[in-house]
């Protein structure tokens, strides 16, 4: 049965692309309702593999993956509804203002126009780029489009939200920014988030982290617990993945 606070699980998940090798076998791991858990794995891991699943991009071989409760195969539209996304590459339309491409997305969730509007400003205003609203997103550093991005995938007010490597190319201070962004949306707004990442240091204390290898799940638990087990999360990662992380 799923747990209340339960707003995203995977359950033996499995997803070859046919080539005789796993990207993803019997993969298990859940999400509570405002925690922060860190999809942590080398590139080639499965992490964008999970993503495509997550989004109905692709349909696993076996098993299951729950987004509100709500199972993705036969009920995509429902499970999408619950669900926020960032992906990679960048999907805002360049040539659109901020403010354009944010009301585009909320007229695809049939958000009403007063809605829209207060939900508009409260997450450009707390991403600080509401006075930048009518400023074409082309003209934006990588950073703040990202911000957009996130503003973009809160609108529909999601019980999760899910973000692949969304610090990639990003300079310093922007990564900083943005992933104490995501951590603060978790306490204020109890969003639960997927942050999949190749990059240690952007995980704290206080998260989950799902360690993923050559697409098994090698662990799941609280960051903290790692810690105190390996000594630091470097050296946990590096036991998991038996790699050290390149910087
Ligand atoms: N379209 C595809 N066709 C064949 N194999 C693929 C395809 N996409 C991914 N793979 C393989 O599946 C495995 C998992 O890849 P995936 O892209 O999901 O990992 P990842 O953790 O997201 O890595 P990265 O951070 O490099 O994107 C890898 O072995 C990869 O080579």
């Amino acid at each position: 049965m799923t747990k209340q606070t339960e707003v995203f699980s995977v359950n033996g998940l499995s997803y070859s692309y046919g080539n005789g090798k796993a990207a993803l076998r019997d993969a298990s791991f859940s999400i509570e309702k405002g925690s922060f858990t860190a999809l942590l794995g080398p590139n080639g891991a499965g992490k964008s593999t999970l993503f495509s699943i997550a989004t109905a991009l692709i349909n696993a071989d076996a098993g299951a993956l729950k987004v509100g409760g709500v199972d993705i195969v036969g009920n995509s539209r429902k499970a999408l509804s619950k669900m926020g996304i960032v992906f990679q590459q960048t999907t805002l339309d360049l040539d659109l203002s901020i403010l354009q491409n944010l009301r585009y997305f909320a007229a695809l969730h049939g958000l009403a126009r007063k809605v829209r509007d207060e939900r508009i400003e409260k997450e450009l205003v707390r991403l600080d780029l509401y006075e930048r609203r009518h400023e074409k997103v082309r003209l934006l550093n990588g950073g703040h489009k990202r911000r957009v991005e996130i503003a973009r995938a809160l609108l529909h007010k999601p019980e999760i939200l899910l973000l692949d490597e969304a610090t990639v190319g990003l300079d310093v201070p922007s990564r900083k920014a943005i992933v104490e962004h995501v951590h603060r949306l978790c306490k204020e707004d109890g969003v639960g988030v997927l942050w999949a990442t190749h990059l240690i240091d952007e995980i704290s204390l206080d998260d989950h982290v799902v360690v993923l290898h050559q697409g098994e799940v090698k662990t799941a638990q609280p960051a903290q617990m790692m810690v105190q087990q390996y000594g630091s999360l470097d050296q946990a990662f590096a036991h998991f993945t038996e790699v050290r992380q390149a910087s």
